[in-house]
């Protein structure tokens, strides 16, 4: 990890010390994926944000947890027009299991992200999903095999970074899909300027060929249309979905703002 373990938030610090301790599957899984690039084309063709919209029971960040069936939310997500799904599958922070994971993708038919904070590579075998999430943060010089690990059990592999330093790593590593946390998962703070500064640090070179997505504090249409101007080909949304009517919420922000190049004022 490159961070020391004491910058960063306790609650963070927890996350990783229960992750640490999290055992894998018992049988090494082997996925068909749904194409997360493919269904971000067909959002497009549709008119529709592409949107990655996550079941997030609950978080170190949110008051009270919804305690609805995950699959009625998934399923109202995708009616909202969501392109994918993220789906926490951490247990005791944010309300996840890889039990709804599990019925959440046998009940949708597109792609599922699990979100989770995977350290080791039996990590990957306790459940099947389209794609997983590798934070560059927490693995260090394991960013690198934990990429190939999961590729080779076919999943799609989404490198999240905070920084242009982590974006350096994840290209080295090989990722293709990468995921800018407006979050810093150190302080726990927002900054939508954050994907703009690494976005517009990707070298030309791999412009075409490095799907973007942006992940955290987007609740605004002006703020979708802030990450798209800046480069978002995808945006990662949970708390503003989850807070209210998910499909009502997730048809908002799936549906370009009249007006989108309005002034933002999220920080
Ligand atoms: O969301 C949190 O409170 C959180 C706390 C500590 C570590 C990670 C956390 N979130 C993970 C995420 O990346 C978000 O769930 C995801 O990007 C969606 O963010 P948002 O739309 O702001 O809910």
């Amino acid at each position: 990890m490159d961070t020391t373990e004491s910058e960063l938030a306790p609650a963070v610090r927890s996350i990783l010390s229960a992750a640490r301790e999290r055992s894998g599957g018992d049988e090494r899984v082997a996925v068909d994926p749904r194409s997360l690039p493919a269904a971000f084309a067909a959002a497009e063709a549709d008119d529709r944000v592409p949107v990655i919209a996550e079941v997030k029971p609950t978080s170190p960040t949110t008051d009270g947890e919804r305690d609805e069936d995950p699959v009625a939310l998934a399923t109202a997500m995708v009616e909202g027009g969501a392109a994918a799904l993220s789906v926490l599958t951490e247990p005791e922070h944010f309300g996840g299991s890889t039990d709804a994971l599990e019925r959440i993708r046998e009940a949708v038919d597109v792609p599922v992200l699990r979100k989770d904070f995977l350290l080791h590579e039996a990590q990957f075998d306790a459940v099947a999903a389209d794609v997983v999430l590798l934070i560059a943060r927490f693995l260090g010089t394991d960013l690198e095999p934990m990429v190939q690990a999961a590729r080779e059990r076919g999943f799609q592999v989404l490198v999240e970074v905070h920084d242009v330093a982590e974006l350096e790593r994840a290209l080295a590593a090989g990722a293709d899909v990468v995921g800018v946390n407006n979050r810093d998962l150190a302080a726990l703070e927002v900054d939508l300027g954050t994907f703009e500064r690494v976005a517009d640090s990707l070298p030309t070179a791999e412009r075409g060929s490095v799907t973007l997505i942006a992940e955290s504090g987007i609740s605004t249409n002006e703020a979708v249309a802030r990450m798209r101007r800046a480069g978002a080909d995808a945006l990662l949304i949970g708390s503003a979905i989850m807070d209210g009517p998910v499909r009502a919420n997730t048809e908002r922000l799936t549906t370009p703002a009249a007006g989108s190049d309005t002034e933002d004022t999220d920080s």
